[in-house]
């Protein structure tokens, strides 16, 4: 099996072949390695260009994503530990939870290793893009492919706050469809992990969206001058750390931020952004804290 398909066999879906025979248009000679599958890790990430890391434990019903904190946050200190060891160059995607925390963790193992790149490092918040495409089309009877709704913040609850103001296409919503659709997809995730009760979160729409993102930044390793994803990178957009927002992706990881998708927000946005920052904070510095008390392996 190529590492390729070994990556997104992690999600036991039907359309991993689909997924991987788009992949294959890209010229650069990406790897894409899951690492829950390899034994031999340090030889397998020699060379990758796009490292994706989904390992770890899922929520069960009535547990936050910051409940999985405990368990997590080593396996992805331990993980980006081998990425920065093997092939700091990297793109790195951090899916595990809580992403609030588990991407700062990245940034600070990464920073003690000597390899840090800010423009390299992603948390996977494609997930509540594609849920919010998929809820305003539903809603407002259009065609899912044309619909375009940037989310921002973080990934848990009220940090995730779509900007439902800036749909593309351009429509309108009354207040009560904004509470509405903003609540359903903060929620979502929640709703799949109450819906498998005990067997799981949102996996087979994760592997959809982790292959968006991956295509993504296959597409700009590529050289293709137009790749923009939402994620949660280093930021300056606000006064926290790191943030997702959208970004233009290049052959050397981020190439832009777009600080006008923070202005000219609605009123009900720039609440929910006010509102979002406490808790978003908390969960940055939590990681933080985390990876400084334990020094990485040498
Ligand atoms: N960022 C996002 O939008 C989303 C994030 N997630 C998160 O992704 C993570 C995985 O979720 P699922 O794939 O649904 O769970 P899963 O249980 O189906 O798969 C987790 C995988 O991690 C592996 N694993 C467990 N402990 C490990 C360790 N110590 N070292 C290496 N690998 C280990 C398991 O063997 C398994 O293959 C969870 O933390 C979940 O919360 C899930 C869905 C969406
Ligand atoms: O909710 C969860 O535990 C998994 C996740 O992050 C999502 O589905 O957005």
């Amino acid at each position: 099996m190529s590492p390729l398909v070994s990556a997104l066999n992690l999600y036991d879906i039907a359309n991993v072949k689909g997924v991987a025979a788009d992949l294959s248009h890209c010229n650069t000679p990406s790897q894409v390695l899951d690492f829950t599958g390899a034994s031999e890790l340090g030889n397998c990430l020699k060379g990758v260009n796009v490292v994706v890391i989904p390992a770890g434990v899922p929520r069960k019903p009535g547990m936050t994503r910051d409940d999985l904190f405990n368990i997590n946050a080593n396996i992805v200190k331990t993980l980006v530990e081998a990425v920065a060891d093997n092939c700091p160059d990297a793109f790195i995607h951090v899916i595990s939870n809580p992403v609030n925390s588990t991407v700062p963790i990245a940034a600070e193992v990464l920073k003690q290793k000597g390899v840090y790149d800010p423009k390299k490092l992603f948390g996977v918040t494609t997930l509540d893009v594609v849920r919010a495409n998929t809820f305003v089309a539903e809603k407002k009877n259009l065609k899912l492919i044309d619909v375009d709704v940037p989310v921002i913040g973080g990934h848990a609850g009220i940090t995730i706050l779509p900007l439902l103001s800036k749909t593309k296409p351009s429509v309108s919503f009354s207040d009560e469809e904004v509470e509405q659709l903003t609540i359903r997809i903060q929620n979502a995730g929640t709703e799949v992990v109450e819906a498998k009760a005990g067997a799981g979160s949102a996996t087979l729409s994760m592997a959809y969206a982790a292959a968006r993102f991956v295509e993504s930044s296959l597409r700009a390793l590529d050289g293709d001058g137009d790749v923009y994803e939402c994620s949660f990178v280093q930021s300056d957009l606000t006064d926290l750390p790191f943030f997702a927002s959208r970004v233009k992706l290049g052959r050397k990881g981020i190439e832009a931020m777009i600080p006008s998708d923070l202005q000219g927000l609605s009123e009900y946005e720039e609440k929910a952004l006010e509102a979002l920052k406490p808790e978003l904070k908390a969960s940055i510095e939590k990681g933080i804290a985390f990876a400084q008390k334990q020094p990485v392996t040498a």
